[in-house]
């Protein structure tokens, strides 16, 4: 037989682990694990528009995770034990917005929010009660936050390292996008500057001590909830990436080892052929720049790989239980776009924290996908679809416009097509997208795009032109009653009484030692991790390592706009 992109694949496929598992139909009929002609792109073949593997999900079906966090940590672990022990496959920590803004419970300005959006976090002795009865060497652990990321990853390898595990093996996600934040979800601490070179200190910590832990999660899901296009929320996601990769490089890190530590995170909305398309865009744009313009030589370094969240913008107070068949069909489009990692919003999160029966039907959700419909049998499914295929096209199209529009605002004379000078541009040190980046963060370009499109969209629902059911029509219902969790104030104050205990505790010249030194490191070129974790090790809580930065570096304000 000839060799040809089939028999490419079929070798590959036959050369993988496939799961133990009955992939007929319903009705019993043979399927193949993926179609497609002799010369076309097969799953698991550069750059990966069908997907990583040459299995697809029949190798491993995506990660369920559902991002969970309220009250305190106690609180939120029996959450996790319940996630674990009803089927949910990797953990995802959501931190309260104190705790998001690298403040203690007992600051002033976390009054009213602790425990209130994700659980309160203030040292170490927190992170142990939080993943106690979880083993960390084996959980793959998500963490959402991004101002104070790298303190919080330091809270958790001590914790891990007071568990007996060993910390080189952790596996697991901490979100650290700071580009998105300065774009859309506003949660910083510092300008740019401090925060990337935080965020070059911790790929450099991971690529040499911790491999498998992935240290960015560049984050689309934020731009894309702020109202940008789909091929907005694409692009703008991209360009943070390769701004990432540029950073690693100009460390001085080997990209085939750094960049299989950046992964994706993704928003699936409602449009469910548009988000096919985009997330099949997506994997194909990443593996292209990454080979061609930043040179990376191995698939994995290639690789997009994603977790996805359903559109929480698309949910509506109004008739709320319908939220669960926009999720269901959210969700979807996700696997279908062969997403990695997946949580599903619960039906009634436009008003509340999720109640332990809404989680559980999120939950239910993804299992309904993946162990009734037969999706997981065949990889890409849509692949050759000439809409798909031709949609998939043009959002990418759209993208690239947009690339060159953060290329020419960094200053930058090249476009997207350029590949060789932009590769030999990166060579020379001149990051041309990170400049375009801090330029487009600087002028509010960003947020303007964003703002454009959110009101372009709200114009079109107030005209009817784009329906919500029950918002702008189908109006009419029968009245829904829905348990709504609230979280009580007592776990604030608890938590105050609880924290000012810890502090009596411990050994106050320790801490003060230890985050005089942490400053001192933060002088030199030299990494700051190993003294941030000493400073965590002595129980410093979160508050104190970011007050000490903040008055080092400085706040950030964003220039105002009119
Ligand atoms: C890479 C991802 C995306 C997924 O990691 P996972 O460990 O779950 O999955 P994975 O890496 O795809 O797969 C695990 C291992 O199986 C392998 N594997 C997978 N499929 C395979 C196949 N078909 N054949 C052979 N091997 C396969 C992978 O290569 C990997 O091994 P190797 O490792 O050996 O390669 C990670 O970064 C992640 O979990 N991200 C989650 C981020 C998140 O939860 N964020 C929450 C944000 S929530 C938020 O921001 C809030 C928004 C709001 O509501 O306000």
């Amino acid at each position: 037989m000839t060799e040809n992109a089939r028999s490419r694949w079929q070798a590959r496929y036959d050369a993988s682990r496939v799961r133990e598992a009955d992939f007929t139909t319903l009705s019993g009929m043979e399927v193949a694990p993926a179609y497609g002609t002799d010369d076309s792109e097969w799953p698991g073949q550069f750059p990966f528009t069908r997907g990583l593997y040459p299995t697809g999900y029949r190798g491993r079906t995506w990660t369920i995770r559902q991002f969970a966090g309220f009250g305190n940590a106690q609180q939120t672990n029996e959450r996790y034990h319940m996630i674990l022990g009803r089927g949910g496959g990797g953990l995802s920590v959501a931190f309260d917005m104190p705790t998001l803004m690298g403040r203690d419970s007992d600051d002033p300005k976390s009054l009213g929010e602790v425990g209130h959006c994700g659980v309160a976090i203030d040292s170490v002795a927190d992170m142990e009660v939080l993943f106690d009865g979880i083993d960390l060497g084996a959980v793959t652990t998500s963490m959402t936050i991004s101002g104070p990321a790298v303190p919080v990853f330091c809270m958790m390898l001590v914790a891990a390292e007071r568990a007996g595990v060993d910390t080189g093996v952790l596996n697991g996600t901490l979100q650290t996008d700071i580009f998105k934040e300065y774009i859309a979800q506003k949660e910083w601490l510092f300008g740019p500057e401090p925060h990337l070179r935080l965020i070059g200190d911790l790929m450099e910590h991971c690529a040499e001590r911790i491999p498998d832990y992935k240290p960015l999660s560049v984050s689309g899901y934020h731009i894309r909830e702020a109202g940008s296009t789909a091929a907005q929320e694409l692009a703008f996601t991209l360009a943070d990436g390769f701004g990432y990769v540029e950073l690693g490089l100009s460390r001085g890190l080997d990209v085939d080892t750094f960049a299989p530590g950046l992964s994706f995170f993704f928003d699936a909305h409602v449009d469910f052929f548009e988000e096919i398309a985009k997330f099949r865009a997506a994997r194909r744009i990443w593996a292209r720049w990454l080979r061609d313009v930043y040179g990376a030589e191995t698939e994995k370094a290639q690789w997009l790989r994603f977790h996805t969240q359903t559109a929480g913008v698309s949910l509506t107070a109004q008739q709320p239980y319908n939220n669960v068949v926009r999720t269901g069909i959210e969700a979807l489009s996700a696997v279908l776009g062969g997403t990695n990692s997946l949580h599903t919003n619960a039906l009634d999160e436009t008003l509340a924290l999720p109640s332990e029966q809404a989680a559980e039907i999120a939950l239910r959700t993804q299992q309904v996908i993946m162990e009734e419909t037969g999706v997981v049998n065949v990889a890409d499914p849509l692949g050759g679809s000439w809409y798909v295929e031709a949609l998939t096209d043009q959002i990418e199209a759209e993208a690239n416009a947009i690339f060159d529009r953060i290329l020419a605002l960094g200053g930058s004379p090249l476009t997207h097509g350029d590949t060789e000078a932009l590769a030999e541009a990166t060579r020379n040190g001149e990051d041309p997208v990170t400049r375009g980046l801090l330029r487009g963060i600087e002028d509010g370009w960003f947020m303007s795009e964003i703002a454009e499109a959110a009101f372009t969209y709200q114009v079109a629902l107030e005209k009817g032109e784009k329906r919500i059911v029950g918002v702008n029509c189908h109006e009419h219902s029968v009245t829904h009653d829905l348990e709504i969790l609230r979280v009580s104030h007592e776990v604030e104050t608890e938590q105050v009484r609880l924290l000012a205990e810890r502090k009596a505790g411990r050994d106050q010249a320790a801490v003060d030692a230890a985050l005089a030194r942490m400053v001192e490191v933060g002088r030199t070129e030299d990494n700051m991790i190993e003294a941030m974790l000493d400073a965590c090790r002595v129980e410093a809580t979160l508050g104190e390592i970011c007050d000490a930065l903040r008055a080092e570096w400085g706040e950030y304000r964003e220039p105002a706009r009119f």
